[in-house]
């Protein structure tokens, strides 16, 4: 157990089964989220990872069992989805848009936040402007103005490359060590499972099942932490 599992439940996935044209994709799933933690969803590629949060979000039902969400849900693709047409705070501030807030309203909102999520003097550039991980961050930031409560992120740095992606981490690392969201990151990079989350569970080919929750123990000693990233790196790959 960690420290936020004796916090409010803000997720919980009970037993949830699920199959498309008669290919059982998800087999037994249960998952729990608590407030303000980061967890990670690790698996190989086409297992269903997609699909778990397609259920959390209601964009399909269950076969059998049942989700409890207790918040409000944005979600963030790999791809960025920004609108090319528009500037990087017009995008930032579009959920607030489509929430019926004016347009300079929505901008004064959304303002101080570009200098807490590292985007300072991008306000007014167009996305084809900003690199890939930049583009990312806009993407992130208007995912936590559309609601930083429970924020779904699917694979967010995979189409990046490994230099990028890695800076992207150490940001998101940092950004979450200042807000309060509830985080749940679908990866199928360990190393980015290890260094990002509290808690991780591993889940198996096709159909998909939990093949082990670990908890992520955080320490500031780094011979410690060395040691402990590579047991359990190990432990991780046997599973898959
Ligand atoms: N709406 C759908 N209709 C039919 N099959 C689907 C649908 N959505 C997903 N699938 C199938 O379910 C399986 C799991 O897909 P999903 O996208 O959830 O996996 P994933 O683990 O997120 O994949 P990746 O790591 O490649 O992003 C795949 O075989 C996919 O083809």
């Amino acid at each position: 157990m960690n420290s936020y599992q004796n916090k409010n439940k803000k997720i919980s996935i009970n037993n949830v089964s699920k199959s498309y044209d008669g290919t059982k994709i998800l087999d037994n799933i249960s998952m729990d989220v608590y407030e303000g933690e980061f967890v990670s969803i690790l698996g190989p590629s086409g297992c269903g990872k997609s699909t778990i949060f397609n259920l959390i979000c209601n964009l399909t039902g269950t076969d059998s069992g049942d989700i409890n969400v207790n918040g409000k849900i944005s979600y963030m693709y790999q791809k960025d989805l920004l609108l090319p047409y528009k500037t990087i705070i017009d995008n930032v501030a579009l959920p607030l848009i489509l929430n019926k807030k004016s347009k300079k309203e929505a901008k004064e909102i959304v303002n101080p936040y570009f200098k807490v999520f590292g985007l300072s003097g991008y306000e007014n550039k167009y996305p084809n402007e900003l690199s890939g991980g930049m583009k990312q961050r806009a993407n992130f930031l208007r995912t936590y103005i559309n609601s930083d409560d429970i924020m779904l992120l699917d694979e967010p740095f995979g189409a990046l490359d490994s230099i990028t992606k890695l800076s992207m981490q150490r940001w998101l690392l940092e950004v979450k060590g200042r807000v309060n969201s509830t985080i749940i990151l679908i990866t199928h990079d360990i190393d980015e499972a290890i260094m990002l989350s509290n808690r991780i569970y591993v889940i198996s080919q096709k159909p998909a099942s939990v093949k082990k929750e670990f908890i992520v123990n955080k320490t500031d000693n780094n011979d410690k932490k060395m040691e402990q990233v590579i047991k359990l790196k190990n432990e991780i790959l046997s599973l898959l």
